[in-house]
């Protein structure tokens, strides 16, 4: 069986350099190009590259993108900075490449993918909800792509339930106290040396609280759910948005 052409943009990178070596480990893989800030995106197209894994920053990956979309490589798309318009783009350039697909994965972890499944089920039970996430201080944005995707499936699934706002009675406070409001919902992020990439999505009503925790403890951690990326990619035209679509979750 010939071995899936993969390519990793980012290669320098925390999150690149160990899909190049997960790319690299993968029997039913071929890495055929690594690309870092500077290298020219025409690389990718004479590799050969079936799929390119983009894991950059949220400044670069639109154009990476593009390139892979209007030359018929299918992108595994971890980076963060994802808004409708963002996304209504690459629907757009993916209405002229029928083949072509693209994944676009807030978190790669499983139990991140989990946990925000489980958030959305427990979201219609609960008057109150926030959102933590902790992250290492190197993260350029906040908050995480995974708290805002949390956060507005939580949403989603108050407003199918016909909650309203949550309780909170604050008249007065210091500027960010509450952390930011994603569709209604108060996310804070913490940024610590010695984390790496973790979420608390805290949910409470009357006499009882549910904490739903996720902790990535290595950046190993994400590798599956990207080479599963790679592997279902191939065969999923048009955007995926969420790893759960690959997962059969039920
Ligand atoms: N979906 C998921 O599961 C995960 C997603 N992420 C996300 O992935 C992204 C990368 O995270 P992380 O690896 O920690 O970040 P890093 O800063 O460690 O790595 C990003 C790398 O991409 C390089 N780069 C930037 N622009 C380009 C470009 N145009 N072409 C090629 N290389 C480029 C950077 O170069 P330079 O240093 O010169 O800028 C750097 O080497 C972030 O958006 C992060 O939030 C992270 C972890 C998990
Ligand atoms: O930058 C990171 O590290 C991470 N980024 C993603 C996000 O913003 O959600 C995924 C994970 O949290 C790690």
């Amino acid at each position: 069986m010939s071995k899936l052409r993969v390519a990793v943009i980012g290669r320098a990178g925390r999150m690149g350099s160990e899909a190049c070596r997960a790319v690299e480990a993968a029997d039913d893989m071929e890495l055929v190009a690594a690309l870092g800030r500077g290298d020219e995106l025409r690389t990718l197209a004479d590799s050969g590259a079936q799929v390119a894994v983009e894991l950059t920053h949220p400044d670069s990956v639109m154009e990476n993108v593009e390139f892979c979309i209007t030359h018929g490589i299918h992108a595994v798309v971890g980076t963060t900075g994802w808004t409708d318009e963002r996304l209504a783009r690459v629907r757009g350039l993916l209405a002229d490449a029928p083949g072509t697909g693209v994944l676009i994965a807030p978190n790669f972890g499983i139990g991140a993918v989990l946990t925000m499944r489980f958030a959305q089920q427990a979201a219609r039970f609960f008057e109150s909800v926030e959102i933590v996430e902790l992250h290492h201080p190197n993260k350029v944005d906040a908050p995480s792509g995974t708290a805002v995707r949390t956060a507005q499936l939580v949403a989603e699934a108050r407003r199918e339930a016909g909650r309203g706002d949550q309780p909170d009675a604050t008249i007065t406070a210091l500027e960010g106290a509450r952390g930011a409001d994603v569709d209604g919902i108060p996310v804070h992020a913490v940024r610590l040396r010695g984390l790496i990439a973790h979420q608390e999505v805290l949910f409470g009503d009357e006499g009882e609280t549910l904490t739903i925790r996720h902790d990535s403890m290595n950046r190993a951690s994400f590798m599956p759910g990207v080479l599963l990326g790679v592997r279902r990619v191939v065969d999923t035209p048009g955007l995926t948005f969420g790893l759960e679509h690959f997962m059969d979750l039920g």
